[in-house]
C-alpha cells in the first residue's frame, strides 16, 4: 500500500481542528432518501457523513421512512418532506451538500423532488451534489433521464455519481450509443488484470486507458460531471483526468457498502476545497474511495462472514483520526 501518498492525500483533505470552529464549518450534508421499502440505505449514508466529519446531516425522505430512521438515532434531523415541494425547498437551505438516492426508491412522484434539489445545486454554486443507487435509475430511465441529464450539465464537476457494475451498464446503454458498447463481462476481466497488477496502490490513469475509457466517455455524455465506477477496482473519471484506487476492501460484499461511501464523499465533497491541486474535486472522490475500502477491510479482518455495514462505520472514526496524529497536541 502506498502509505506515504496516502498518507499526504488524507492530511491535505482533512480539515483543521481546533477551537475556533463552529457548528457547521465543516460540512452540513443533506441526504435525500428513504421510503416505504428501504431505511437502512439513507442511515447508513448519514451515518458515514457525520462519521467522515460533517457537523450536521439532514434526512429528506418519505412520511413512512421517517419515524423508523428517526428511532434508529438522535443524530439526524429528518424532513418527510420528500412530495411538500416547499418544505423540501426551505430545509433545502440548510446543507452545503446533498447525496441523492440511497433508499430513494423510483416512484414517478419522486422525480419532482429529484428536479427540485438538482435546480437547487444549479442556483448554488457552493452546493456539491452526490449521485448514487436510485438516483442513477433517474439519470438513466427513458422517461426522465433527458431533463435530469439537461440539469446535471449545468452542474458539472461540482456533481459526482457513484455507480456500481450494473449501474454503469445502465447509464452506458441509455448515454453512449454505440461508442459505449459496454461488455460487462469482458470489462470485468480487464479490470482484474488492471488490479492484479496494481494491488495496494492508488493513482492517475491514462483516460485513454482500456480499463478507464468508459468511464470517461460516460463523464464527458453528462458534462463532465465526475464519475465513480465502482468495483474491483474504483475508476475515477472527469472525461479528461482519471485515476484508479485499487487499495485492498473487504471480501464479502453485504448490501450498504455504496450508501456507506456516498456519505464520505457527502463530507469529502466540501473537503476538496482544501487540497491545492487542479484536480481536487476528484481527489476528494480518490479519498473517499479510500477511506471505504481502509475501513471495510479493517472491518472485514474482524468480522470475516458476518460482516456487516454497521461493523464498516465503526471503523471510520479510527481510520480517519490516524490523520491527526501530529495535530493531536494543540486540541
Ligand atoms: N439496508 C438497505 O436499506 C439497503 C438499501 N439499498 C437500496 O436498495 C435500492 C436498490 O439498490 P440495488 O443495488 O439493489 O439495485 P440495482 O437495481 O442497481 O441492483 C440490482 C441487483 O444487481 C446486482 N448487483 C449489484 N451490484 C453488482 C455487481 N457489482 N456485480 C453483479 N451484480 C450486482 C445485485 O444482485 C442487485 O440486487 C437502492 O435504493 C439502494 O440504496 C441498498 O443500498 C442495500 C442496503
Ligand atoms: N470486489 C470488490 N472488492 C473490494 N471492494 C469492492 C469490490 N466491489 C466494490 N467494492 C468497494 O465497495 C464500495 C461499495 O461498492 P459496491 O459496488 O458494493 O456499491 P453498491 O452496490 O452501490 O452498494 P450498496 O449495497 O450500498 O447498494 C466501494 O468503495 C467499492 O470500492
Amino acid at each position: 500500500m502506498d502509505q506515504t501518498a496516502m498518507y499526504k492525500l488524507m492530511k491535505s483533505l482533512l480539515p483543521t481542528l481546533d477551537r475556533h470552529l463552529t457548528k457547521g464549518m465543516n460540512g452540513k450534508v443533506g441526504i435525500v432518501g428513504g421510503s416505504k421499502d428501504y431505511t437502512g440505505a439513507p442511515y447508513y449514508a448519514a451515518v458515514a457523513s457525520l462519521k467522515s466529519g460533517s457537523d450536521i446531516t439532514h434526512i429528506f425522505c418519505s412520511e413512512e421512512a421517517a419515524i423508523p430512521i428517526k428511532c434508529y438515532s438522535p443524530e439526524f434531523i429528518v424532513h418527510p418532506c420528500l412530495y411538500d415541494m416547499e418544505q423540501l425547498d426551505m430545509w433545502l437551505n440548510a446543507v452545503t451538500s446533498v447525496v441523492v438516492g440511497p433508499g430513494l426508491g423510483r416512484d414517478k412522484e419522486t422525480q419532482q423532488a429529484v428536479e427540485r434539489v438538482l435546480q437547487r445545486v444549479i442556483d448554488n454554486e457552493k452546493m456539491h451534489f452526490v449521485g448514487d443507487a436510485d438516483m442513477l435509475w433517474f439519470l438513466s430511465n427513458a422517461e426522465q433521464k433527458e431533463r435530469n441529464v439537461q440539469m446535471l450539465w449545468k452542474i458539472g464537476k461540482r456533481a459526482v455519481i457513484t455507480p456500481n457494475v450494473v449501474e454503469f451498464g445502465r447509464l452506458a446503454g441509455a448515454w453512449m450509443g454505440e461508442m459505449g458498447e459496454y461488455d460487462i463481462k469482458k470489462q470485468q476481466q480487464i479490470e482484474e488484470v488492471f488490479y492484479s497488477e496494481r494491488e495496494g496502490h492508488f493513482g492517475e490513469v491514462d483516460s485513454e486507458h482500456e480499463v478507464v475509457r468508459h468511464v470517461a466517455m460516460l463523464s464527458k455524455s453528462l458534462g463532465n460531471v465526475i464519475v465513480c465506477k465502482k468495483g474491483l477496482v474504483d475508476l475515477i473519471s472527469d472525461g479528461t483526468t482519471s485515476y484508479f484506487v485499487a487499495v485492498e476492501g473487504a471480501s464479502k460484499r453485504c448490501g450498504g457498502q455504496g450508501d456507506l461511501m456516498s456519505g464520505i464523499l457527502g463530507t469529502f465533497s466540501k473537503y476538496a476545497q482544501n487540497i491545492h491541486n487542479p484536480n481536487n474535486a476528484l481527489l476528494a472522490v480518490v479519498a473517499a474511495s479510500i477511506a471505504t475500502r481502509s475501513c471495510a477491510k479493517a472491518a472485514f479482518l474482524k468480522k470475516w462472514i458476518g460482516l456487516t455495514t454497521p461493523d464498516i462505520l465503526e471503523e471510520i472514526p479510527g481510520f480517519l483520526a490516524g490523520f491527526y496524529t501530529d495535530d493531536m497536541s494543540k486540541l
